[in-house]
């Protein structure tokens, strides 16, 4: 369901990034492994659709995401790709419940309250509906983005360094609920990390 073929990309003439083929089959649970500055968040966000490789085709759900544009691609995101990003892209001046409902908005789906505090709910944080972001502690606000990110019911879940200076503890809770809500919707998770704590929890491991 997910496929990369002779993936590239160049900033400024430097190529960072060369894969000659990926897959991953739905349901699939895949690290990305490799030091800073190796390539992981160009490659997510070439996965994601937020950055146009200079060569190379991404496929998701039998889409090839070059061949979408502007609201059809965002359309296209919305609903298909659950991102977890180290900037976790919630709009300062809505609340939580209204940043899940414009998440509804942008994938063309029903805007459903109820939907949006189930997902809270699942990752204990309902309780947070109607604050600021800014109100949020770092880890309230990692599982908002979680819930955000698996509100659409997406194909893909993409989650880029998600424990990244979290102590052992809590690497270990994010992790565990990232596995178990990707299982639960039967999306395939990609997380990179250079993290080396997580690497037991996952079946494939590809090393940049
Ligand atoms: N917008 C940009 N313009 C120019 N070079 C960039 C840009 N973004 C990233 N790079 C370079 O591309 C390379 C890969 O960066 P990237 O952020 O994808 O790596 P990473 O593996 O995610 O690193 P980290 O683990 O530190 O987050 C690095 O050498 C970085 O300096």
């Amino acid at each position: 369901m997910f496929q990369l073929q002779k993936l590239q990309h160049q900033y400024e003439n430097r190529i960072v990034l060369s894969i000659e083929e990926m897959q991953a089959s739905q349901g699939e649970q895949i690290l990305l492994r490799g030091a800073s500055g190796s390539g992981k968040t160009t490659l997510l966000h070439i996965m994601a659709g937020l950055l146009k490789p200079t060569a190379g085709k991404v496929s998701i759900a039998g889409t090839d995401l070059s061949t979408l544009q502007g609201a059809r691609l965002d359309q296209f995101r919305g609903s298909k790709i659950g991102m977890i990003f180290q900037q976790t892209y919630l709009i300062k001046t809505l609340n939580v419940l209204e940043n899940l409902i414009l998440a509804q908005y942008m994938a063309g789906k029903p805007q459903n309250k109820k939907v949006c505090i189930n997902s809270l709910e699942q990752l204990n944080v309902a309780h947070v509906a109607k604050q600021l972001p800014e109100q949020l502690s770092r880890g309230e606000a990692q599982r908002v983005v979680i819930a955000r990110a698996l509100l659409n019911q997406p194909s893909i879940i993409l989650a880029d360094e998600p424990t990244a200076s979290l102590d052992d503890k809590n690497t270990e809770a994010v992790i565990e609920m990232l596995i178990q809500q990707a299982q639960s919707h039967n999306a395939t998770l990609f997380v990179s990390t250079h993290d080396g704590r997580i690497v037991n929890r996952f079946s494939k491991v590809i090393n940049f």
